[in-house]
Parts: C-alpha cells; structure tokens; sequence
C-alpha cells in the first residue's frame, strides 16, 4: 500500500522472503519510516489520524500540546482508545506522554489507563537516565498494575533530547532492554532524536543543514543499532521547504537511520519515498542473500559479488533491506 515498486521486485520479494517471518507479535519489525505528530487537543486532526498513509502515528500529549489544553488532550487519546477506530491506514499509533521531569506522567497514564485498550506504543520523551526509566515503568504499573502491562505486544519508543542523556545512551538502552527481559515491561525497539529540545540543552543554533548536530546524529545511531533499536532522525522544522527535508532524510539514511519523524502531513510522503529501498537496492539484497547462502554451502564465508567483496556484516545489511520490505506492505 505504502510502496511504489515494479511489480517483478514484490514478486520477487515475497517469493523471497516466505519463511522468514517474525516468530511473535512481540519480535514483529514495526516500520516507522515516518513518524506523524498529531496534537491530541486537536480533534479535526484526530478525526483525520486513522486515513492518514503514514508508517507511525504519535498522538501527541507533549510538546505539541499546550499546558492548558493537556487535561482536554488527555481525555480525548482516552475517548480515540475507546472508540478504536476499526481500521488505521499506518502501522502502528503510539501515545506520546509527557516526560517523567515535567511532573505530568502519571496525570496522563492515569486518564489513559481508565481505557481498557492499550496502544500500539507508549512513546517517553526525554528519557535523561536509567532512573527515568524506572520512574516510567513504576508510573505504568501504578496506574495500569502489573498484569495488564505485562508481555504485552505493545512496545515503547524513547526519545533522547539532552546532552547527559546522548552521552549515557549506553546505559539507557541497555536499561530498557533488562526492563523489558526481567519484568516484561513494554518492549523498547526504537529510540528517537529530540533535536530541538537537544540544541536547546547545548546551546546550539538550529540550522536547515543542521552542522550543529551533526556529531550528535552519528553517535545517536551508533547507540541505537548497537543495542538492536531503530534509530529515528531529527524532525526538519521547515514543512514547507521539500528539497532540504530531502537533502536531510539521504544523509540520514546513508548513516543508519531508518526513519524520520514528521510534523506536517504534506512530509510525508517525502520520508516514506526516501526511507524505502529502491528497486535497485532491493535486488542487490535479494541477490546478494541468495548468493551469500550458496557460498555458505560451499564453505566460503568471503565472496566477490558485483564487483564488491562480501562477508557477513554485507548480509545482515541486505537482511535489513528485506525485512523492511517487507513490513512495509500490509
Ligand atoms: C505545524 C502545524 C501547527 C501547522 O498547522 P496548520 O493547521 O497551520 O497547517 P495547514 O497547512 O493549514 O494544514 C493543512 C491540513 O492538514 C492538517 N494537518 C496539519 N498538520 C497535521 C498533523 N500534524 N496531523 C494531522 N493533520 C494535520 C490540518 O488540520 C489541515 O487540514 P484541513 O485541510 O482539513 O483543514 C501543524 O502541522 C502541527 O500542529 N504539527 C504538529 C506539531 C507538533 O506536534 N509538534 C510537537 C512535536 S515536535 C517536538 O516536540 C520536537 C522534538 C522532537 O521533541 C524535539 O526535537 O525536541
Ligand atoms: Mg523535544
């Protein structure tokens, strides 16, 4: 639905991958190429949320929110769980909340606890410490008790918007992973870039060419992939200028993100074209898979393919090629 490719790469594609599906709901890949703020006071733009053809909603309770309007937001993400629209043209629909610092957690997880569905994602911004996170896992089984957030297939996207908290991603991943192997709490499989919050922490100047977080994106990307999480950019503030968002979704996408969030409907489609793979890309994955396995049977673990040397970090990023694929198509 999402996907402009030739009929002959799906075809291909699915042929391809039969067989290599996710074991449960809970390892299933969530494609968040695109992640969608829409403000929760706003109820024309909630009434839109289930139409829109954007990999992610993030129904919005933070900063996209005023302080006066946070007791009306709540209550109407409560009302939109209840009446669970029956189909969503995305993926998934997170609940931003607000962060443990803003001593508005708990006043929102308790209004969104009084429904008895629970979205796709809870999304935490500002995610400074270990201790926040334990903040948010107490704040979650007071409200909710323990049961219903245990082995849930609702997972947990955090956003990481300080200086300490960049240098102490190690530790932070790390900390959500144990949280969610030892006492089953949401499973945290993405992590996203608070930018703004983040140049404001710093002291930075926000640019279109964005130099000033340039060092910050690449280390951010590191982390996330060194703790197996989906790396989401920076939003690029100015919707309506398309070539920039471009220029910024391919620089990145060369470095290992796998998606970008988004404030404005008209971004979309951007992102979503650029952080799919091209029709190119997909064949030298499939290929490269097919061939790489052949050269296992015969025991070589190195080969030349298309001109390039090939060994098993090669495959793993021609497996992330698949699997995004094909999670993209519903
Ligand atoms: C920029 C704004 C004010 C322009 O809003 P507008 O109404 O002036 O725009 P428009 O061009 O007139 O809108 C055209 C149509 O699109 C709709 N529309 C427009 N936007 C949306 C949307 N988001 N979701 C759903 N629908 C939307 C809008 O309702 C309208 O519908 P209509 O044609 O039927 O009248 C508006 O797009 C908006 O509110 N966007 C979300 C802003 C937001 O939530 N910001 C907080 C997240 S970013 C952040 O916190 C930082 C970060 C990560 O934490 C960190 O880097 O630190
Ligand atoms: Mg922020």
């Amino acid at each position: 639905m999402f996907i402009r490719l030739g009929k002959r790469s799906i075809q291909q594609f699915r042929h391809f991958c039969s067989g290599t599906g996710a074991s449960s709901s809970n390892d299933k890949y969530v494609p968040r190429r695109a992640l969608l703020y829409v403000p929760a006071s706003n109820p024309k733009m909630l009434d839109k949320a289930p139409k829109l053809q954007v990999d992610c909603l993030v129904l919005e309770l933070e900063d996209g929110v005023a302080l006066t309007a946070k007791a009306e937001a709540r209550q109407n993400i409560r009302k939109y769980l209840d009446n669970w629209p029956q189909q969503h043209a995305c993926h998934e629909v997170g609940v931003r909340v607000n962060s443990v610092s803003s001593g508005l957690l708990a006043d929102d997880v308790t209004e969104l606890a009084k429904s008895s569905k629970l979205p796709d994602a809870f999304m935490v911004p500002k995610i400074d410490s270990v201790d926040d996170l334990n903040t948010v896992w107490k704040t979650f089984r007071s409200a909710y008790g323990d049961q219903r957030i245990r082995n849930t297939p609702t997972r947990m996207v955090i956003w990481i918007e300080s200086a300490r908290a960049l240098l102490d991603m190690p530790q932070i991943l790390k900390a959500a992973s144990t949280l969610h192997k030892s006492a089953q709490f949401f499973r945290t499989d993405a992590v996203v870039f608070g930018s703004d919050d983040y140049c404001a922490d710093i002291g930075a100047t926000r640019s279109n060419d964005a130099t000033e977080i340039m060092y910050a994106r690449q280390h951010f990307v590191a982390c996330c992939k060194a703790y197996g999480m989906q790396a989401i950019d920076a939003v690029y503030i100015d919707y309506k200028d398309v070539e920039g968002l471009k220029k910024q979704c391919e620089q990145g996408k060369s470095w290992g993100f796998n998606g970008k969030q988004v404030i404005h409907p008209t971004q979309i489609g951007t992102v979503q074209d650029c952080f799919l793979p091209s029709a190119e890309r997909i064949d030298w994955a499939t290929e490269l898979i097919k061939e790489f396995e052949q050269h296992q049977r015969g025991g070589k673990g190195a080969f030349t393919f298309r001109g390039h040397m090939i060994d098993r970090p090669l495959l793993l990023q021609a497996k992330n090629v698949v699997e995004l694929v094909r999670n993209v198509k519903k």
